[in-house]
């Protein structure tokens, strides 16, 4: 059975929600205050977060009724672009969530076709992988440029192998937080450190260069190993808000985690439901 395209657009803004609630994050919006965006609030967060429900139930309802193909790229295109302007009209101008957006809109697009987990990722990392009719990003975007000078995948890149940092990082890291009895703001934490840790983050790296980004993971990778989490977790924010960096990508990977994991949906399916579905 597949979920409504209102219930995905519920759960793809309540993931946005989480994510900007969740606190203390390094050099991101939260509770705590701004991070290292002088230019956002939490407020601003959450009624970013909540401006975006309709694209997600139309991203889920395109996901639902065509296959995946140039046709539903074009389509899934349009959708994301309309709402990155109602996004900033929403924010005053300020970019709160545009690479959310591209993360949460594939997937979205994916749950309304999906039955089981491992097609959402299959699904979403086809359709990423499918050129946008429209032309490729702008050149000048703070991603392109860390793209070409630093020749890592990006954005992109990520969505098209089938965002295996929220696959192979984040949901498990996540789960089994949980399965050890942890709270869901601390799995979360985890979660959103294991990205921290390892992923090429062109934010980190716009804002700090290569140099940055190494430091950024090797730091959050020493939270992981510290003994005491919650007092290295707060002497690593105060160290990421000093040097003004900030995970970007990670918060909409994290995002993106918090999304799959609320679908509930079965890992795979099982052969008896294929063949019900197939008849
Ligand atoms: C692909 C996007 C992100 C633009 O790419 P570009 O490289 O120019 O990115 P830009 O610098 O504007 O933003 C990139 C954002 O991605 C996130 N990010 C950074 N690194 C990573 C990473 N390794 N993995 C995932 N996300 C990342 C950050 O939030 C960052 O701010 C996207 O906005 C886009 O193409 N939109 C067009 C509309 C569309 O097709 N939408 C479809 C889905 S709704
Ligand atoms: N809680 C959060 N706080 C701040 N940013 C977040 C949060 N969650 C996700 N993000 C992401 O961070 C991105 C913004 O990062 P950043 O401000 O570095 O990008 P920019 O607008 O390209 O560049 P800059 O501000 O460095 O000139 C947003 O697009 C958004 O996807």
């Amino acid at each position: 059975m597949t979920l409504t395209p209102d219930t995905i657009a519920a759960l793809a803004v309540s993931a946005l929600r989480e994510e900007a609630l969740l606190t203390p994050k390094p050099g991101l919006v939260d509770r705590n205050g701004r991070g290292s965006h002088p230019d956002m609030t939490l407020a601003m967060l959450l009624d970013s977060a909540d401006s975006l429900f309709d694209t997600f139930a139309d991203l889920a309802r395109a996901g639902s009724e065509e296959p995946v193909g140039q046709s539903l790229r074009n389509r899934v295109g349009l959708l994301g672009r309309a709402g990155e302007t109602q996004m900033l009209q929403t924010t005053g101008g300020v970019n709160t969530h545009r690479g959310a957006l591209w993360t949460l809109g594939l997937l979205a697009t994916a749950a309304g076709a999906a039955r089981a987990e491992t097609d959402i990722f299959r699904i979403a990392g086809a359709l990423a992988a499918i050129p946008d009719s429209a032309g490729a990003p702008s050149s000048s975007s703070h991603g392109q440029l860390a793209i070409r000078t630093y020749g890592v995948s990006g954005a992109v890149g990520e969505a098209a192998a089938g965002f295996p940092h929220i696959r192979l990082n984040a949901l498990p890291t996540l789960r089994s937080s949980l399965a050890w009895g942890e709270t869901v703001e601390r799995a979360q934490l985890r979660a959103l450190l294991a990205l921290v840790a390892t992923l090429d983050d062109t934010c980190v790296l716009h804002r700090g260069g290569a140099a940055g980004l190494s430091w950024m993971q090797a730091s959050a990778r020493a939270v992981q190993r510290a003994g005491r989490f919650d007092s290295a977790l707060s002497r690593f924010v105060a160290r990421v808000q000093r040097r003004r960096l900030s995970p970007g990508g990670s918060a909409d990977l994290l995002s993106g985690a918090i999304f799959v994991d609320t679908l509930s949906l079965p890992t795979t399916v099982s052969a008896e439901e294929h063949a019900h579905a197939d008849a």
